[in-house]
This record gives structure tokens, sequence and C-alpha cells, in this order.
């Protein structure tokens, strides 16, 4: 049998998301499935903090929204359960409780902050002036209601709610028996509350899911090692992005692991939180999701690691070490933790509303990587944790707990009518977005809930700086078995392709991801760029790069599944990318278009002839990833061969 080392390098990328850790994590379930299914459950910390920074996502959202229309009130939502945990009946809808009061009808603004997105015309014709046309301020239009309709918006006037009526959508729901008081209280009607504009329903509600920013504090408490001593880290609002290059730049520190009584948010410690907002820890106007700081563990957090000591025992036989290989910024690889072997640790953290580029390299050299932590994984050998599913030794779990005690007030809030209305002015499109498991409220949040592989896949948690995994196929890798690779994710920060590109010069190839869904989104930490042309422009310096001018590139035209469900709603991507022309709107057409796109750059810029491979993925999607990332390790082995002769 052939032993080789190969590396995977996933490609810098801006503060995108693009599948890179999801297709790191397709080559670990198909190679190493056994390693795989053991570590699910350290996965459901991540999945929990996914809920729950979609839960504020949407409280966010609402503490911006003006009143509910008149026409959402009193809607209950068929998914809206009908009895809660005690057994009590369900509650009228959260819009239901809202005062016909005075507050104006603001004009429709982006509440995504999404800028309008600049047209692209990947025949290098640009049109400017075309472009201004399109700056209304809209990133995108609306999913079901064109910018103008928006405008047109009744203001709030007409009909009153009826305060004293749960409705009859209330009565389907199984209850107007259990309606909270003041739905029956005579005029007037409760008003909302000044400082959160909330009504009281939704004040109460989100009252309610307080417990929940408890939660969040210890999963994050739990996810940093001790050891630690910049935990998370919270650029304040408009601070330049982390840089790892060179001296690595941390963001100023503005959480601490200790947990504090009532976090109100962990997207920001700039609010100011009255007595009358105690309850719900939101002011009006004040906590946004938006242009907020994200939370993120910096590189070295070892989050595996930490979970498992937090969470599993293992057997005397078997040796695990959190943080083992780091690489300092001088570049020279050094132990950090008691393990001789190499051991696990990501550098990721918590985001969302991003995507991001992919690209695989395969290494034949141990990797050095400059201005970086970077940390081993190796889950083979004996040395990987025993998973407490495993071995049935997991200690109880708090914030799972928690969760599922909420599990009925963020269902209600999810399926409230006016709630997803509010949305969908708002242009949050949760479902859209990654780590979204509020379809799955019941099962994700039980007491047992054992993450699926489908769930590990799904769950988001964002890559900072380099993080390296090592790892033997196991005997289901069939002939490949035994042989080593090296996985190297590489989280985005694209101002470092200069400084990374000399480390991956030696790579037998790389994959690169574009997200190809992103046609009609701006970068999030730059509103002029359009994500689509972000990636055309990293393909380029890639294609381009002389050092990389003997890499094979793999090409993943990647979120093909939401590009498709983009498509079938009716965007049409010849109004961002005008070289498309009056070409069909089928996902088939425009993948076939941008593979064209990718290729024929491929061919102009690379600096001598290679092997360029192109797939339209969902990588997300096992089923169909499975066979693709086959042909790349076939690729990649046929290639690597090739590089040590022995083809
Ligand atoms: N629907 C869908 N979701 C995807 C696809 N690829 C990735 N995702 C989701 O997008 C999110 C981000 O994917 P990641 O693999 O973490 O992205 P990344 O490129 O590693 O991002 P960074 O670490 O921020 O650089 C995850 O929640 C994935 O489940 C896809 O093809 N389709
Ligand atoms: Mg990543």
């Amino acid at each position: 049998m052939v032993y080789w080392n190969t590396s995977v390098v996933i490609r810098w990328g801006r503060v995108v998301r693009l599948g890179k850790s999801t297709t790191l994590r397709q080559f670990q379930r198909l190679y190493t499935p056994t390693a795989f299914r053991e570590e699910r459950v350290l996965w459901r910390a991540v999945i929990q903090l996914n809920i729950l920074r979609s839960i504020r996502t949407i409280i966010d959202a609402l503490a911006q929204a003006p009143p509910p229309l008149p026409t959402h009130s009193y809607s209950y939502s068929h998914a809206s359960p009908a009895r809660d945990r005690n057994g009590h009946a369900g509650q009228a809808s959260i819009s239901s409780y809202y005062p016909n009061n005075a507050y104006a009808s603001p004009p429709p603004q982006n509440q995504n902050g999404d800028a309008p997105v600049p047209k692209l015309d990947l025949d290098g014709d640009a049109d400017d002036e075309d472009a201004q046309s399109d700056n209304d301020g809209w990133a995108r239009p609306p999913m079901s209601m064109s910018p103008k309709q928006q405008h047109a918006l009744p203001a709030y006037a007409s009909p009153k709610p009826q305060y004293a009526n749960p409705g009859p959508s209330n009565a389907a729901a199984g209850s107007s028996t259990n309606v909270p008081a003041y739905a029956h209280s005579p005029s007037p009607p409760p008003q909302p509350n000044p400082y959160t504009g909330f009504s009281p329903a939704l004040e109460a509600l989100v009252g309610r899911l307080a417990p929940l920013w408890h939660a969040e504090a210890l999963l994050i408490a739990k996810l940093v090692p001790p050891n630690e001593e910049e935990a998370t880290q919270l650029p304040a609002p408009g601070s330049p992005q982390p840089s790892y290059s060179g001296h690595q730049q941390r963001p100023s520190h503005t959480h601490s692991h200790s947990v504090p009584d009532y976090p109100p948010s962990i997207v920001s410690t700039q609010t100011t939180y009255t007595s009358n907002t105690a309850n719900t820890g939101y002011t009006k106007g004040s906590n946004t999701f938006r242009g907020k700081p994200e939370i993120f563990i910096r590189p070295g957090a070892g989050w595996k690691g930490a979970l498992a000591k937090a969470r599993v025992s293992y057997p005397s036989t078997l040796s695990y070490s959190s943080p083992g290989m780091s690489i300092p910024e001088n570049g020279h690889e050094k132990e950090k933790g008691s393990s001789s072997h190499s051991s696990s640790a990501t550098d990721e953290e918590m985001a969302f509303g991003r995507t991001s580029d992919t690209s695989v390299v395969a290494h034949s050299q141990p990797t050095q990587l400059p201005g970086h932590q970077a940390h081993m994984y190796n889950t083979l050998n004996g040395r990987r944790p025993m998973s407490a599913g495993n071995v049935g030794l997991e200690s109880a779990d708090e914030a799972q707990e928690v969760l599922h005690a909420c599990a009925r007030d963020m269902a209600h809030l999810w399926s409230d009518t006016w709630v997803r209305d509010t949305l969908k002015r708002r242009k949050v499109r949760l479902e859209e977005g990654p780590g979204f498991f509020l379809n799955d409220l019941e099962r994700v949040t039980s007491l047992k809930y054992m993450p699926s592989e489908d769930d590990v896949l799904k769950a988001r948690l964002k890559t900072v700086g380099v993080s390296e995994y090592r790892f033997e196929m196991e005997i289901a890798a069939g002939r490949d078995s035994g042989t080593e690779w090296r996985i190297v994710d590489v989280g985005g920060s694209r101002s470092q392709v200069a400084t990374w590109v000399p480390f991956f010069d030696d790579v037998d190839a790389i994959i690169f991801l574009a997200p190809i869904s992103g046609f009609d989104q701006v970068l999030s930490e730059d509103r002029t760029v359009n994500r689509l042309e972000d990636s055309v422009l990293l393909w380029k310096a890639v294609c381009s790069n002389k050092l990389l001018a003997n890499v094979d590139l793999v090409l993943f035209l990647n979120k093909c599944d939401l590009l498709e469900a983009k498509l079938n709603s009716g965007i049409r991507l010849a109004k961002y990318v005008r070289s498309y022309g009056d070409r069909d709107n089928d996902v088939d057409t425009v993948s076939k278009y941008l593979r064209s796109k990718f290729s024929a750059i491929h061919r102009e810029y690379s600096p001598n002839p290679r092997k360029f491979y192109a797939f339209c993925t969902s990588v997300t999607d096992t089923a169909t990833t499975a066979g693709i990332i086959a042909s790349v390790r076939d690729m990649v082995i046929r290639q690597h061969l090739k590089q040590s002769k022995l083809l």
C-alpha cells in the first residue's frame, strides 16, 4: 500500500461563508466515519449556539420593527404548538396584543443593512451607469413584495385590532381559555414598552426567553478552554477585521469567561439597559444584530477538546490532549499540550450572515503557517476522545435543558405570522442562512438530542486563522485506508492571500469554493462588493499566482441548492450579472454559464497549462457530495503520485 502524507488546505476567503469547513467535514464523514460519528455529540453545543443566535436575530429584528400590520393580527401559524410544556393551551398571536398606536410607518429600509448590490459583467464590460440605476437602497428584490409595494404599505390605521378577542386562529391553536389576562382587559389596551417598542405579549415572551442568554454564556465559557485569556473577542463596531498575519492583531477583549447574571447580548456590550428593559435586555433601536460585533472563539480555543474535557470521561487506555501543536507567530512549531500526539483544536468562531470561499490543497510537506496559530487534530490511532454518546458518561447538559425548557416559546416566536412578516420586511432570511435549526426545534431541543450527520454538516462554526487536521483514512475508505491526509482549513481573510500562498505552493491541489448563490448579495464587511464578484476576483488571484502555477485547481461552484431556490423564487441573475443577458433563469443554465466563466478565467490567467476540474456542489448534501469528493480524492492521489514520480 502506498502511504503518503496528504493535506487539504481550505482556502482563504473573505468573511463570507463558502462551505470550506463543511467540505472538510464531508471528507471526515466519508473517510473517518467512526470518528465523525463519535464527535457528533460535540457539535450539540455548536447547534445550541446556532439556535440561540437565530432567536437573537429575530428579537433584534423585531426590536427595530414598526408595529404590526393590522392585517396580520390574530393570525397563528399552524406550526405553533398548541400547548406549552406545562400543558397550558396556546397563547394568542404576539401581534394580536399590539395596540393600534401612533407609531408612524417608517420609510422602508433594508433592515439587513444590505447595500445596493453592484452589478457584474463577467464579459468584462461593466456598465456603471446601469449599476447606479439599481442604487435604490435595496440589496435585492424582496421575495414576495417589490420595494414599490413596500412603499405603498398602508399606515397602521385601520382596522383597529380587537384586543379582547383572541381570534379564530387562536382558537384553532387549541385554546381560548388560557390567553393571557391582558388579552381580555378592557380598553385602553396595553401600550408597547416605550423602550423596546415591543407589545406586552412580545415583551413577556422575550422575557421568558431570558434563560437562553444564560445558556449562551455557559456555552461560550464551555467552548473556550479555561487557560484561554481571550476567550471571546468582541471587536467594537466598525473596528477592522482581525488579521492573523505577522503580528497577530486581536480585537480588544470585551467579553470575559465569567457568566454574568444576565448577559443581554453576546453581540453587544455597549447597550445600556434601563430598569424598564431589564426583563428583556433590549432597548429600542439599540441592540440590533446588524452592525454589532460578532462573537468568535479565537484560534487555539480548541473547542472540541474543551467540550470533550467538560463532558466526557476517557478510558484510561486513551489519552487526549486538547491543544497540541501550535505554531506561534515566529512560525516554529511548539508543543502546547502535554500529549506527544497531534491533537485537536480548531480555529473557529461563531458568525452568521456570511459566506466564504474554499480551497483544498494537498500537501506533502509538514505545514508551516506564518503568523497564525495552527492546530493539529488527529482523530486516529486511539487518540481521539471517546465520545459521551458512545460510552454513556455524558454529564448533564445545562444548556440543552434551558433550550428544552424554552422550546415552546422559541417555537411560538418563530411561528408567529407577524414575526415572520416582520422578518420578511426586514429581509432577514434565517432559513437561507447557515446553522438554521428553528424548523427542527422539537427534535434539536429534546433532552436526548444527538446531532445527526446532516445536523453536523448544517451547523455553523466560523473558522478564524488556520486549522490543520490530520487523519488516517479508516477501513471504510476502502483501498485508500491507512492513507494519511492532512487538511488545513483557513478562515476568511482575503488580505492574507499573499502571506499564505508561499506555504501552499507544494500542495497537490487546491479546491476553491465559490458560493454562487451570493450573486445578489454584498459582502458583509464591504458593502460595495458583490459576493459573486468577490469570488471571481479571488479565483483570478489564485489562477494567476505564479507560486501556485503547478498546483491543480478544483472548483466547487457551491451552494447550488440555495442558488436554485433563489432562482425559483423569481430572482433573476441577469439583474445582477449583466453579461448573462436573456438566458434562461434556471439553475442548470446559470451554473453552466458561471462554470464557463470561471473556466475561461482559469485558461486566461494560469501561468502554465494545467488541469481544471469544476463541480456544481451543495456540500451540505451528503448524497451528491460523496461522489464529488471521491473524484477529488482520486485526482489528488493521481497528482501526488505524479509529483512523487510514482506515476
Ligand atoms: N444550503 C447550503 N448550505 C451550505 C452549503 N455549504 C455550506 N453551507 C452552510 O454554510 C455555513 C458555512 O459553511 P462553512 O463550511 O462553515 O463555511 P466556511 O467557508 O468554512 O466559512 P468560514 O469558516 O467563515 O471561512 C454552514 O452552516 C454550512 O452548513 C451549501 O452548499 N448549501
Ligand atoms: Mg470554516
